[in-house]
């Protein structure tokens, strides 16, 4: 069968030759040729049109006026990302940092991404009512986090931080202690099995703060929790490493590619388990509100918890935190929380103050709001909380003599007592707090913050304009290491935030929780958290890190972290005082 054909094929060939016609040989690959180029071409010139076409915008000719590498047609500087690690990223962010300065400008495709490290320019983005908007990247956390406080916007974001703010109020937080001080007391009971040993110390400051959060977000304590308790600690920790995977992972920033991923089954599980829990909670909590307010018993509302009585013990200003000079010139609506402190009062969760102040109409609340709002600081105040305090454990780890220091003044304020810490006793923890913010500035948890721009911007630096529809990024992590503002930068130094270094400083250069109208809104309650957690577990172990911080591997991250673990061991503290040479 095979031989005729060859034989007709060869006949028909011979005839061809003797015609003088084209082969069709030449013709099958003339078509192929066709075939293949045609399309080419035509691609190539849409492709050039788009590239000529974006060549001739406003944002393209604007952007390109700002210091930055040269990048590659269509891409940008995409391709400088491609395949690299997220501690590698962090490197290559870093170099170009050296290689630009304070203003530097890459294209990601068509997007414009300017990064701004001078405080002078953080305070014209940071300081606006304007520039309220969340970069495109926020979006991951949308079937989280929905319309929370952390990336809603315009109106709908402004409403909702009136209503949030005030629950963050300092009586509030003071009635929190409490719950601090037992889920301290409880981590250093499970840090006892891991005596003489090398640990990753994130994994029970994660779970710490988790349980901490569940309580004072949502009133659910270790007693009332079931297994849904834990089960939702685990998804909130799953879906920040799938965030995570998402924001370096190309494949998955697309929705298209990423919902075709087993990630996207597993992003569907866990939420369930996550909004499975904080929908069930909010309903119970709304039923036992209206029963109780059937039965003639209604629960204080934030007014009332708020309010300054004549009996009240009314906190004196020079008794304010460090941390209230360090931030006072954010220009937020966090400073009221210092105006009318009163002695501690009745304990609600931050759930409860929402559906109390929904049902009495002071605010429009709905449940589906009150979820994604609860379900934000869960978000917010877990994976941050976590990583601070593991970098300070780390740091304390590496710096012995700074860690001696931090116990004596321990020793100062409890003795040899293992007395839970006070409000009170937090006030007089000054190194403690100094050793938090200076770690906070090496190690920020929030490395970057991105804002998305609706008009046109002037920055200080060069009177330079960022062009409307650029992401202008923050780069916190690199502002708190400039020798501009601290001496000895890159060294870990707690006397960066005595009194008299801080007072020339500009309030931007310092900025672990953003600042202006969107600073972060738990700040107080993070830093009054931090110190009693901290103080218990310093109080009861030394801690030692072999690994020096010039080792420590950073992962560029939504949250920063190292990614060769927070190993640290610990050794039973003897409570004595420690005689410092
Ligand atoms: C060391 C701990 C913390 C750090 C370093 C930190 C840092 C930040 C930063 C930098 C932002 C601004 C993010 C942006 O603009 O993209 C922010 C926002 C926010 N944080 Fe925190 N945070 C911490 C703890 C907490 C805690 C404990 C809570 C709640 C319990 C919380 C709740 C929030 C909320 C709700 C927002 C959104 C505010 C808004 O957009 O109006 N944070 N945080």
């Amino acid at each position: 069968m095979s031989i005729e054909c060859d034989d007709t094929l060869r006949d028909v060939l011979q005839n061809e030759k003797a015609l003088n016609m084209p082969s069709i040989v030449e013709d099958t690959h003339y078509v192929g040729f066709a075939r293949f180029v045609y399309p080419l071409l035509f691609i190539t010139t849409v492709l050039w049109l788009i590239h000529r076409w974006q060549q001739q915008s406003r944002i393209f000719k604007l952007g390109n006026v700002l210091p930055g590498p040269a990048g590659l047609p269509f891409f940008g500087n995409a391709h400088m990302a491609f395949g690299k690690e997220p501690d590698q990223l962090v490197n290559i962010a870093l170099k170009y940092a050296e290689q630009y300065g304070t203003v530097i400008r890459a294209w990601l495709g068509p997007k414009l991404i300017v990064f701004i490290l001078d405080a002078e320019d953080i305070e014209v983005i940071l300081s606006s009512h304007e520039h309220i908007d969340k970069s495109p990247e926020y979006r991951f956390f949308k079937p989280w986090l929905g319309e929370g406080l952390l990336i809603s916007t315009g109106s709908k974001w402004r409403s909702h931080r009136k209503i949030i703010a005030p629950t963050f109020h300092i009586n509030i937080l003071k009635s929190f202690v409490g719950v601090f001080n037992q889920n301290s007391k409880g981590v250093v009971e499970k840090m006892r099995s891991e005596v003489g040993h090398t640990f990753d110390v994130h994994d029970y400051m994660s779970a710490a703060t988790v349980d901490i959060l569940l309580e004072t977000a949502m009133g659910i304590t270790r007693k009332t929790q079931d297994e849904s308790g834990f089960d939702y600690a685990m998804a909130v920790m799953k879906m920040c490493d799938i965030i995570h995977q998402r924001q370096y992972k190309f494949w998955l920033r697309l929705d298209a590619t990423f919902n075709w991923s087993s990630f996207y089954q597993k992003q569907k599980h866990f939420l369930s388990i996550i909004h499975g829990l904080t929908t069930k909670v909010i309903k119970s909590k709304k039923e036992m509100y209206l029963e109780n307010k059937a039965k003639g018993y209604i629960p204080p509302t934030l007014a009332d918890l708020t309010r300054n009585t004549d009996d009240d013990n009314v906190l004196s200003t020079d008794n304010k935190t460090l941390s209230d000079t360090v931030f006072k010139g954010y220009r937020d609506d966090l400073d009221f929380n210092d105006d009318n402190d009163v002695g501690e009062k009745k304990r609600l969760a931050f759930l409860d103050l929402m559906i109390e102040s929904a049902q009495n109409g002071t605010s429009q609340l709905s449940d589906q709001e009150i979820k994604e709002q609860v379900d934000t600081i869960m978000f917010e105040g877990h994976d941050t909380t976590a990583a601070g305090s593991s970098f300070v454990l780390c740091l304390l780890g590496v710096y012995k003599d700074i860690q001696d220091k931090v116990y004596n003044e321990q020793y100062e304020i409890f003795g040899d007592s293992d007395r839970p810490a006070t409000f009170a006793d937090t006030l007089q923890m000054k190194y403690l707090e100094r050793v938090i913010l200076e770690s906070l500035r090496l190690y920020p948890p929030v490395p970057v913050i991105a804002r998305k721009l609706n008009r046109d911007v002037n920055i200080v630096t060069n009177n330079y304009l960022i062009p409307a529809g650029a992401t202008v990024v923050i780069g916190t992590y690199k502002i708190h290491r400039n020798a501009k503002y601290y001496p000895d930068p890159d060294t870990f130094n707690p006397d960066n935030f005595l009194p008299e270094n801080m007072q020339n400083r500009h309030y931007y250069s310092y900025i672990p929780f953003s600042a202006g109208p969107r600073s972060c809104v738990g700040r107080k309650y993070a830093l009054l958290k931090l110190k009693i957690l901290l103080s218990t577990i310093l109080r009861n172990y030394e801690c030692t890190s072999a690994v020096p911080e010039k080792d420590f591997k950073l992962l560029g991250d939504i949250i920063l972290k190292r990614s060769d673990g927070f190993r640290i061991t610990i050794e039973p503290r003897k409570r004595v005082p420690i005689n410092i040479a």
